[in-house]
């Protein structure tokens, strides 16, 4: 039992042999675990952060990178699909001080309103002079020395170094607030890869491999990444090729820089657009991006936000961020300053469009990260809006990438209206869960949670005084008033703790997460705003105290620990409210190769025979997914499942943790009417009153 107990606390990131014999002892004294479990916390005792990552190779010097042809910055080379790829040339890499790209302006060929790009004209409103560019002369500029470019005579103009920033964007190779690759980092390359559609390039093998721009380079390494994650590999190729891209990855490994990097690159190369440098003298009232990403909660878009500005540190590329909730005069004068690659909640999009503030008219690329999040029920007319309603540019004359950790069949067939010819690339199967993450689903009714709770961070906290790492716990509840009581009584029971929820005004929901991101509160308590794309470093434990009614949403609150690589617990409270995942959870458990409590096969077992609900049910009453698709829908695999409802709860037997599932059986309903009556709108937007 210490033994397995020990292993268990490797996942909490505590070491420590006598610590772990002290909770066997305890454990055997607490009821909360049911016996059939204990011991199940298996798994291996994960060391500490890897060493930091070494200066990475220099890229060989030589060949400059043009763009491609099909793409939204086409150059002139052909982009070798998947039989003719040996022949990309061998990366240019310059010394950023010494850097000026040689590329002439990109092609951007078959943009039908604008008229031969002149790089000439798009000139900055600050003008200041870059190191070697002599001073003077029209270009797109923003101010030498602050780390930030220029675009000038059709050249990329590399700003100077700012220690400052780069320390805050960067961090050291130490530095706790950073997230550090893990020591499964590299088993991600065992993860099965499908790339289906028409062409699909072959992956890139490194990040020095062309056609990145050496810019992109400089920056990814000082990010001290060394090698592509997998979606990376593929998802470079395949936007630099111009493709459209519907992209499934495992959370924490690395969608983020998949649709970055090829499109900071592509704009590195070919510099800013031809309509926003038509446009561009002087303080714009009205913003013309290049590329918009959409996301589906403030935080996250803050977070894209910030990976954006470390990727385009020195370059002319100004990343802008806008998200309801927050001052938005202090967003229009950011967005004055220059904006050329937005990342926006789509309700205050649709706000600062209908200002007359934003145009995306010269939008190239529109990314949709957690896109089946984004096409649901809540957000779908909103993106609707933007990209059929507004001036965007019709699906064939931009490129559309989405990118998620699930991708619900029903959902795919809805993307298919924003996407062309597009290529669907699967790391792993759709919607599965990492390895690194090591599931515990506990038997607990829902008036024993809160004791099981105080057991379990009793537990942690004298892990840690026994010389164990500091753990950060997320614990999602349902509701809003539940993430406030239970941070309330956590505090009361001395723990320390915040909420996080939809109705918490921007500045304390910023505070929370900051607080919880520095350590100086390490217990967040979260409705599901906080369950997708979140990147927090060291989150070691996220405790289900109440489980989604979606699987999918169980795929993304859990993948908040063990990312890049590194190890993770998950532990869930599951009782009989939550028989509609049941089976759903079973998929996923096996699927990892978790420890899977017959209790649990048992009650799968029984809700099947009670025809109680399909494992999917849909959200707010509508359309429900069936089981989430496995892989490519347009292959007619996966999933299968229709339409129907969330599941019932009719019936109920008595089920107690010891006695296990008894009497009654569950007779559940499977009619329509999902668990949350109101909508499920944007949080960040104008629209309705959201859940979360
Ligand atoms: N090539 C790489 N090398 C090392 N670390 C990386 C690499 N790519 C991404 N990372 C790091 O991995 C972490 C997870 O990346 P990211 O947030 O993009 O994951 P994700 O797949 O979008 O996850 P989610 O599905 O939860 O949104 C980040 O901290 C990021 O800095």
């Amino acid at each position: 039992m210490a033994d397995q107990l020990s292993a268990g606390m490797g996942n909490l990131g505590l070491e420590s042999p006598s610590a772990a014999a002290q909770l066997a002892s305890q454990q055997t004294a607490r009821s909360y675990i049911p016996p059939h479990m204990r011991g199940k916390m298996g798994g291996p005792v994960p060391p500490q952060n890897s060493p930091p990552v070494g200066s990475p190779a220099s890229p060989q010097p030589g060949a400059a990178v043009n763009g491609l042809n099909s793409s939204a910055w086409a150059g002139n080379n052909n982009f070798p699909a998947r039989e003719s790829n040996n022949n990309w040339p061998t990366p240019g890499f310059v010394a950023p001080a010494q850097q000026q790209n040689p590329q002439p302006g990109g092609g951007w060929g078959g943009r039908p309103q604008a008229g031969p790009f002149n790089p000439n004209a798009y000139r900055g409103n600050m003008g200041g002079a870059a190191p070697g560019a002599g001073g003077g002369g029209g270009g797109y500029s923003r101010g030498g020395g602050s780390g930030e470019g220029q675009w000038r005579d059709g050249k990329h103009i590399i700003g100077n170094a700012n220690p400052r920033l780069e320390r805050e964007l960067f961090g050291t190779a130490d530095d706790p607030s950073k997230q550090h690759t893990g020591i499964n980092f590299d088993k991600y390359e065992d993860i099965p890869v499908e790339a289906s559609g028409r062409d699909v390039p072959e992956p890139v093998i490194q990040f020095d491999n062309p056609p990145l721009d050496p810019h992109l380079l400089t920056n990814v390494f000082l990010a001290r990444y060394t090698v592509p994650t997998p979606v990376q590999k593929y998802s470079i190729p395949i936007v630099i090729g111009g493709r459209d891209l519907m992209a499934c990855a495992q959370t924490g490994s690395g969608k983020t820089g998949g649709f970055l990097f090829p499109i900071l690159s592509q704009a590195f190369t070919n510099g800013p657009s031809p309509v926003a440098a038509q446009a561009g003298f002087g303080r714009q009232r009205k913003a013309y991006p290049t590329s918009l990403i959409l996301a589906p909660t403030r935080e996250l878009v803050s977070q894209i936000h910030e990976e954006s500005r470390k990727f385009a540190y020195r370059s002319w590329v100004r990343p802008c961020v806008v998200y309801g909730g927050a001052d938005i005069g202090s967003q229009l004068r950011q967005i004055e300053r220059g904006c050329d690659l937005l990342v926006a909640t789509p309700g205050r999009l649709v706000d600062l469009i209908e200002r007359g503030r934003i145009s995306l008219s010269s939008i190239r690329y529109l990314v949709l990260d957690e896109a089946d999040r984004m096409l649901d029920m809540g957000f779908e007319p909103q993106i609707r809006r933007i990209v059929e309603g507004e001036d965007m540019p019709g699906v064939q004359d931009r490129q559309t990438l989405m990118f998620s950790a699930t991708f619900p069949r029903d959902i795919q067939v809805l993307a298919h209206d924003f996407l062309k010819d597009y290529i669907f690339l699967s790391v792993g199967r759709v919607g599965s869960t990492s390895e690194n993450i090591t599931q515990m689903i506990l038997n607990v009714e829902d008036g024993d949670k809160r004791s099981v709770l105080l057991d379990i961070l009793h537990d942690q906290r004298e892990k840690e005084a026994d010389g164990g790492d500091p753990n950060l716990t997320l614990i999602f509840v349902e509701t809003k008033r539940m993430a406030d009581a239970l941070s309330d009584f956590l505090l009361n029971q001395n723990f320390i703790a915040a909420a996080i929820h939809g109705d918490r005004t921007q500045r304390e929901r910023e505070a929370a997460l900051r607080d919880f991101r520095s350590r100086a509160c390490p217990i967040l308590v979260a409705t599901a705003v906080a369950a997708r794309g979140l990147d927090i470093p060291n989150v070691t434990h996220v405790i289900n105290y109440d489980l989604p009614t979606d699987i999918d949403d169980y795929v993304h609150r859990i993948g908040r620990t063990g990312r890049a690589g590194n190890t993770g617990l998950a532990t869930a409270f599951f009782n009989r409210g939550n028989r509609g995942i049941v089976q759903g959870l079973l998929d996923l458990l096996k699927e990892a190769n978790q420890a899977i409590p017959s209790w649990l096969t048992n009650i799968a077992q029984e809700s099947s025979f009670g025809g109680g609900g399909g494992g999917r049910g849909g959200r707010g009453g509508g359309r429900g997914r069936g089981r989430s698709a496995q892989t490519d829908f347009r292959k007619g695999g996966g999933g299968g499942g229709g339409f129907g409802g969330a599941p019932g709860y009719g019936g109920g037997g008595g089920y107690t943790p010891n006695t296990g599932y008894g009497g009654g059986g569950y007779g559940g309903g499977g009619g329509g009417g999902g668990g949350y009556g109101g909508s499920y709108g944007n949080p960040g937007g104008g629209g309705g009153q959201s859940w979360w």
